[in-house]
């Protein structure tokens, strides 16, 4: 069978790369072209924009960061719809709104090919190991002829009715998820504080009633402050966004996700540009090194206290190399990384 993908970020590239362990033939696209060549490797060919890889596959699945990019991918010029019509499925696997699923469901449907949503339940590892949980909905033929690619990639494919139903589904996963993480970030920080040790409310946790593999999973880690991006911040907090959007159109109030949502929100938008500042310090520092004139620089290029320096220093020290931290925000660390922001505005 020989199916295209679109988006190969963390998830993109685990899932295709799991199809052509398995035997699928893949034609790749990505914006950012050079993430290719890695699954070329594998056997993958590329194409050249969107249209290129639908033109040549009957099947193409995207799986890419927000709304924004999943219409920009189909609506922009070489984009999907240049190729698509009868004969040929869409199936969009990225996390994004109900409203944005529709949009692109019509378009696709009115040059007559088949469109199906598919977000995933289940991060880099499990994609890795084919053990997602798909939920899918929209085209029913299309489903169904997806199933042998969705049996590599997952090990549940749910079928939930009409488009917009999969987006649902996983937005309230999401909004669970990370109201979830916001709450366990704190009892760390809590546990902490008391004068607890955090491993042993791990321990405690874990044989209860709210045990779950994600406490089992990032916990140690966390306490680590090991925040390598598994899902990334910002997506969680795009997803709580449209979780609360979601709510809002239902009128259900949601007073736990909206408090999350501001922690998950201040970590993308009111620290990381200063994380980046530090960045710019940081290359500072390198170019003059020691004395009070390259403080001074210092103050000048950051606009920011000498307390603030600090505080953000700490930040560039988690980052586990130069070059790293150069090209990262928090916002690209995994959502765990909330822990930190709590830590932070607790001090
Ligand atoms: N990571 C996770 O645990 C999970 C993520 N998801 C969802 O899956 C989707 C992908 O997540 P993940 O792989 O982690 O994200 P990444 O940030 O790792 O990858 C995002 C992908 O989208 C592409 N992209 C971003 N903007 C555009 C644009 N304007 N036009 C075209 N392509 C664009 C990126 O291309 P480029 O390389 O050029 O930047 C990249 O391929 C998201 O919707 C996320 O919410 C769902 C379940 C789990
Ligand atoms: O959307 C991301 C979900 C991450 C997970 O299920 O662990």
């Amino acid at each position: 069978m020989e199916v295209g993908f679109l988006g190969l970020g963390i998830m993109g590239k685990a899932m295709s790369m799991n199809l052509l362990k398995n035997g699928f033939k893949v034609t790749v696209w990505n914006r950012t072209l050079s993430k290719c060549n890695e699954l070329v490797e594998f056997g993958a060919s590329i194409g050249e924009t969107p249209a290129q890889v639908v033109k040549k596959c009957r099947l193409t699945i995207a799986m890419l960061s927000d709304p924004a990019a999943a219409l920009s991918v189909v609506f922009d010029k070489d984009g999907v719809l240049e190729q698509i019509g009868s004969g040929k499925g869409y199936i969009d696997m990225s996390t994004v709104d109900p409203e944005t699923s529709s949009k692109i469901s019509q378009a696709i449907t009115s040059t007559g090919g088949a469109f199906l949503e598919a977000p995933v339940s289940g991060s880099k590892q499990p994609a890795e190991t084919g053990q997602l949980v798909i939920l899918a909905a929209g085209d029913k033929g299309l489903y169904e002829e997806s199933i042998p690619a969705f049996d590599v990639l997952g090990k549940k494919s749910f079928f939930l009715g009409q488009v917009g139903n999969g987006a649902k589904m996983k937005l309230v996963v999401n909004m669970i998820m990370g109201s979830m993480m916001n709450a366990f970030s704190e009892g760390l920080v809590l546990s902490e504080r008391s004068g607890l040790n955090p491993h042993d409310l791990l321990d405690v946790l874990d044989l209860g009633a709210i045990a779950n593999p994600m406490f089992r999973g990032k916990g140690p880690a966390m306490l680590k402050s090991n925040h390598s991006p598994a899902f990334p911040l910002k997506h969680q907090q795009k997803d709580m966004r449209l979780a609360l959007a979601l709510g809002d159109e239902n009128a259900v109030s949601m007073p736990v996700a909206a408090a999350a949502n501001e922690v998950l929100l201040s970590a993308s938008t009111r620290i990381d540009p200063m994380y980046r500042t530090v960045m710019e310090i940081s290359f500072c520092e390198l170019s003059f090194p020691s004395g009070l004139a390259s403080h001074r620089r210092m103050l000048f290029w950051s606009r920011l206290t000498w307390i603030d320096i600090d505080a953000h220093s700490c930040q560039f020290r988690k980052a586990n190399s130069f070059k790293k931290a150069r090209s990262m925000g928090l916002g690209d660390l995994d959502f765990s990384a909330v822990y930190e922001i709590l830590k932070m505005t607790k001090d």
